[in-house]
């Protein structure tokens, strides 16, 4: 049985709509594909916990887990893997997000979002999130 790996995925949402996305760096698994920002949890750490630290580290702003609203989840076979990865809306946070990682930063619209290259289990996150935006 694959071993479940743990990640928390959150859609920044600005003021006008857009959504953050972030392109994975050379040098990384699946490097060049967009996705949401976010990573695997740490021992001990709840989802949003995780997204928390994450999101300071990656993108250099501070939320807090009551503005992290859950919408949909992906379960998908990675590798060795099975990835569990609930994504998150977030549409409050205090900084100007900044690639941090060496990573791309992009906001697009919902409806360029399911035109981007993303890995395997973000393409029906990315569906769900434009149909609810
Ligand atoms: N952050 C993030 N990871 C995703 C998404 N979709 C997806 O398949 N993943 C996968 O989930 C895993 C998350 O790992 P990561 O590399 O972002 O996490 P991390 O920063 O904690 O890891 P690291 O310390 O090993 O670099 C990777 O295998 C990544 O490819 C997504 O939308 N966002």
């Amino acid at each position: 049985m694959a071993k479940l790996l743990l990640v928390a995925a959150c859609a920044l949402i600005d003021r006008d709509g857009r959504i953050l996305m972030a392109r994975r760096p050379e040098g990384k698994d699946m490097a060049g594909l967009w996705e949401f920002p976010g990573g695997k949890l740490a021992d001990g750490e709840t989802p949003e916990e995780a997204l928390v630290r994450e999101l300071k580290e990656e993108l250099a702003i501070d939320t807090e887990a009551s503005c992290l609203a859950p919408i949909a989840f992906a379960s998908e076979a990675l590798g060795e893997f099975h990835l569990l990865m609930p994504l998150y809306v977030c549409r409050k946070w205090q900084g100007m997000p900044t690639p941090e990682e060496g990573q791309e930063l992009k906001w697009v619209r919902p409806s360029e979002l399911t035109s981007m290259e993303m890995p395997a289990a973000d393409r029906p996150l990315a569906a769900q999130l434009r149909d609810m935006l």
